[in-house]
């Protein structure tokens, strides 16, 4: 059995998810209300957790008492509610089994979905040289990472049964083809950190690729 979660643990994690989930409607990272949050609540024992997850299908950019939910490593709610947990929260419960994080942020921004289409055929997302990578305590001189996408199926559970494959150790995110992002981090902070981080790098990514491609064209 995981502890029991206090009443304080969840408010704080509640008001933890408010403040992101504001925070990036304002960057526009949630059009027609996709993407998902999720923070954990109390420690992992015996593979059980407990973690704060978004409410499904709501308008993220507005602040209800009905955003968050709490739900178990099954991703089922641990509380009564009419709530609906995320569309999506076997892939949140899959990354927390997996890496042990504290905390999961998903968006679905144009950059993010260009990248996923662009590298396809590759299998994951390189990045070479930018400065940016450090955000993800990768601190040797020009380091090349490589940010792996998996195909993006309707069913749920079978995007979750192909993260453990997929995961690169020291990269803190998957992408999903022509869908969006998942990133985590130790707690909410360093996730936040690592999201923008990536949003940066795929920006800058496809940006380069633009600007190489016409230059090779005027050849
Ligand atoms: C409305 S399109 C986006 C959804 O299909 C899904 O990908 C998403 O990110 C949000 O689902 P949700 O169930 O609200 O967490
Ligand atoms: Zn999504």
């Amino acid at each position: 059995m995981s502890s029991p979660i206090t009443l304080e643990q969840k408010q704080r994690a509640y008001s933890e998810l408010s403040t992101i989930k504001a925070d990036f409607a304002g960057r526009g990272w949630f059009p027609a209300t996709s993407g998902n949050l999720s923070i954990r609540v109390g420690e992992i024992v015996d593979q059980k957790f407990t973690f704060a997850v978004t409410a499904s299908g709501k308008d993220k950019s507005q602040s209800t008492p009905e955003d968050f939910l709490l739900v178990n490593e099954l991703s089922l709610p641990t509380e009564a509610t009419n709530l609906k947990p995320s569309a999506e929260t076997k892939i949140h419960s899959e990354i927390y089994r997996l890496t042990g994080c504290g905390a999961i942020f998903h968006i679905h921004t144009v950059y993010n979905n260009l990248l996923s289409e662009l590298c396809w055929e590759q299998g994951s997302i390189p990045i070479e040289g930018v400065e940016l990578i450090k955000a993800f305590n990768i601190w040797e001189e020009d380091a090349s990472i490589e940010i792996p996408i998996l195909p993006n199926y309707a069913d749920i559970a079978k995007i979750a049964s192909g993260i453990e494959a997929a995961l690169i150790p020291r990269i803190p995110g998957i992408v999903l083809r022509k869908h969006g992002i998942y990133a985590w981090g130790a707690d909410a902070f360093e996730a936040k950190r690592h999201l923008e981080a990536f949003e940066y790098l795929f920006e800058y990514s496809y940006k380069l690729n633009l600007i190489q491609r016409a230059s090779t064209r005027r050849r």
